[in-house]
């Protein structure tokens, strides 16, 4: 028999650190004209790490992303970005800590009357960050990073696949260099091949330019191939009050056998009574 471990000894000056947290939320509440959709959340992002987050429809995911970079007030509780609380900045100060974010929204959500290149450029040239040409080695960089080929720059996004277009929306993201990527549901929509491509390059903006990312997210490969750590949010109108909204906050590999048959019942896909419960 194996003699049992001894607990590593802490270094001469004592046990690591966490690392720091680049976004924190801290004992949030979220109200909507009365209608609740969060409350006591609390969840730190370390610089580096991916999150994700997973939950029912309508459990507040979404708006949970649009917290992280004040694009809606908490009702209680505190959002940090780096240490600065969100509800203390004016609109120039929220303005410098957004350009910190990139943003792969759903549908990628491209401007349609713009050329993939022109919509490349747009965040670099809004923050006036590069003269043109090194802004034009920065975008078509980006496009070929995305595995794009070249002469896309050309064409308009109507001329794009649904995997094309996702694909820009990353290169887009990316663009202005953003120390933290928020993902809202980046590969839905996409075939079984195509939303590997995505993870993948989830996958390597982490490991290539230590983006910390956030990835909302129903699609429990992104969630095994991409997230260090991986927070589930129940809805509200079926928590009594005194539980708590986060279900599970750990790694991955935790979930499948968790003890809470909520969390088990999420992340395999089982409907359970729900049918019945739908149909009253
Ligand atoms: N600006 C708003 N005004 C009023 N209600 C809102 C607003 N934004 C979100 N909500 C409500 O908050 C709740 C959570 O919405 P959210 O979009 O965060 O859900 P989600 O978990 O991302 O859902 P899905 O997985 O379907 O995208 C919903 O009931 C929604 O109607």
């Amino acid at each position: 028999m194996d003699a049992p471990q001894a607990a590593p000894a802490p270094g001469p000056a004592g046990p690591a650190e966490p690392p720091r947290p680049i976004v924190e939320l801290a004992g949030i509440g979220m109200e909507f004209r009365q209608h609740p959709v969060l409350r006591g959340v609390s969840i730190a992002v370390p610089k580096g790490q991916t999150l994700c987050v997973i939950g029912e429809s309508g459990c507040g995911k979404t708006v949970l992303l649009k917290l992280m970079i004040g694009l809606l007030r908490p009702t209680r509780g505190a959002v940090r970005f780096d240490d600065n609380d969100l509800g203390t900045l004016d609109t120039y100060e929220l303005n410098q800590v957004r350009l910190r974010f990139g943003f792969l929204f759903q549908m990628a959500a491209l401007f349609d009357s713009l050329s993939i290149y022109d919509n490349v450029a747009f965040g670099p040239r809004e923050h006036r960050l590069y003269d043109e040409s090194m802004l034009r080695r920065v975008v078509l960089e980006r496009l070929r990073e995305v595995g794009l080929p070249p002469g896309i720059e050309a064409k308009k996004p109507a001329e794009l696949s649904g995997g094309q277009r996702k694909r820009v929306g990353l290169a887009r993201a990316l663009a202005t260099d953003p120390e933290v990527m928020l993902y809202d549901e980046p590969t839905t929509g996409l075939d079984p091949i195509m939303s590997d491509v995505i993870n993948e390059l989830i996958l390597q903006t982490q490991r290539t330019k230590h983006t910390t990312g956030i990835v909302v997210t129903h699609d429990m490969k992104t969630v095994t191939k991409v997230a260090d750590r991986v927070v589930m949010l129940y809805p509200l109108s079926r928590l009594r009050p005194d539980e708590p909204q986060i279900l599970f906050d750990g790694p991955p590999d935790a979930l499948e056998d968790h003890p809470d048959p909520r969390v088990r019942q999420f992340v395999r896909g089982e409907a359970g009574e729900r049918l019945s419960e739908l149909r009253g």
